[in-house]
């Protein structure tokens, strides 16, 4: 298992990837509650930090306004490989 602050996830359980991360399906270690967690490698990252800084103010913005057709940012957490994003 893989540890992201309060969250899990094995790297067996992929449900996608895009251009810059895979997904993958976790849950909260106490909670149990499912979430996705998106793995963005540091590698090739310094081109597109200011693009990650916005995703991760947009994704800020739009948890605030608790709507049922967008995924919360629940945490983001920082590792030595890559940045994970917590989501719903
Ligand atoms: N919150 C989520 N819950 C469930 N599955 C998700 C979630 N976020 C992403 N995924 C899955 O992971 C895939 C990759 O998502 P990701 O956000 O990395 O890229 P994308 O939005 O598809 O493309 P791009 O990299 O161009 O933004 C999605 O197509 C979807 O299948």
């Amino acid at each position: 298992m893989n540890i992201v602050g309060e969250y899990e996830y094995s790297s067996k359980d992929m449900l996608g990837h895009g251009a810059f991360a895979v997904v993958y399906k976790g849950r909260h270690r106490k909670k149990y509650m499912p979430v996705a967690i998106k793995c963005i490698t540091k590698k090739g990252l310094i081109k597109t930090q200011n693009l990650l800084g916005k995703e991760i103010k947009i994704l800020k913005e739009l948890t605030e306004l608790h709507h049922e057709n967008v995924v919360a940012l629940l945490d983001c957490k920082e590792s030595q490989d890559c940045v994970n994003l917590v989501m719903e």
